[in-house]
């Protein structure tokens, strides 16, 4: 049922993305670059902000959902009906990397995601002395994930650096697997 549903949306270029990682990674600041508004202005979001951008013909609604701690445990109602997560990680935060990991492999046992792609986003890699893809795939056991298809793009809010690339793989692997044009 909820594949027919999937594929009703994509038949209409739609895919909903939830956009989520610890706080301060960039979340916000990558949906507003995207939508080429000014980077300089962003703080800590509370709640969620969904955003719909037109992306190569699909209608992208993103859904950028505060990572505080406190408000972590607010993720979980976003998960229905995602057709992508993109999981946010700031290349610069060795110490709570661990902290990272924990929350993703939490989300990745969520059967109301287990549909859903992931695009690990490496953000912040403007700053040198950060992590790289490779690290950051064998941090987080990138590599044991089989649930999932997945993909680690290293890229920039601030420079906007592969965040199409990113958002390309998305789409283009929405299409493989529901098999739409
Ligand atoms: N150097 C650099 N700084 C960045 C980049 N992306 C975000 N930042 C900075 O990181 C801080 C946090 O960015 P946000 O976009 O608010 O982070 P968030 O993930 O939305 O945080 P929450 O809403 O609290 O979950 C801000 O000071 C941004 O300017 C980046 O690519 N490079
Ligand atoms: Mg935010």
């Amino acid at each position: 049922m909820l594949s027919i549903l999937r594929k009703a949306r994509l038949k209409d270029k739609e895919l909903r993305i939830l956009m989520l990682g610890l706080d301060n990674a960039g979340k916000t600041t990558i949906v507003k670059k995207i939508m080429n508004e000014d980077v300089n202005t962003v703080s800590p979001t509370l709640g969620f902000i969904i955003k719909t951008i037109d992306f190569h013909g699909y209608k992208l609604n993103i859904w950028d959902v505060g990572g505080q701690k406190t408000i972590r445990s607010y993720w979980r109602n976003y998960f229905e009906k995602t057709d992508a997560l993109i999981w946010v990680v700031d290349a610069t935060d060795k110490l709570r990397i661990d902290d990272c990991k924990a929350e993703l492999k939490g989300l990745l046992q969520e059967e109301r995601l287990a549909g859903a792609s992931l695009l690990v986003f490496l953000n912040k890699t403007d700053v040198a002395g950060g992590m790289d893809e490779q690290e950051v795939t064998r941090v987080l056991e990138l590599e044991r994930i089989l649930t999932h298809r997945w993909v680690v793009v290293s890229c920039s809010a601030m420079t906007g650096k592969n965040l199409e690339t990113g958002l390309d793989w998305v789409v283009q692997d929405a299409r493989d697997r529901l098999f739409l044009y």
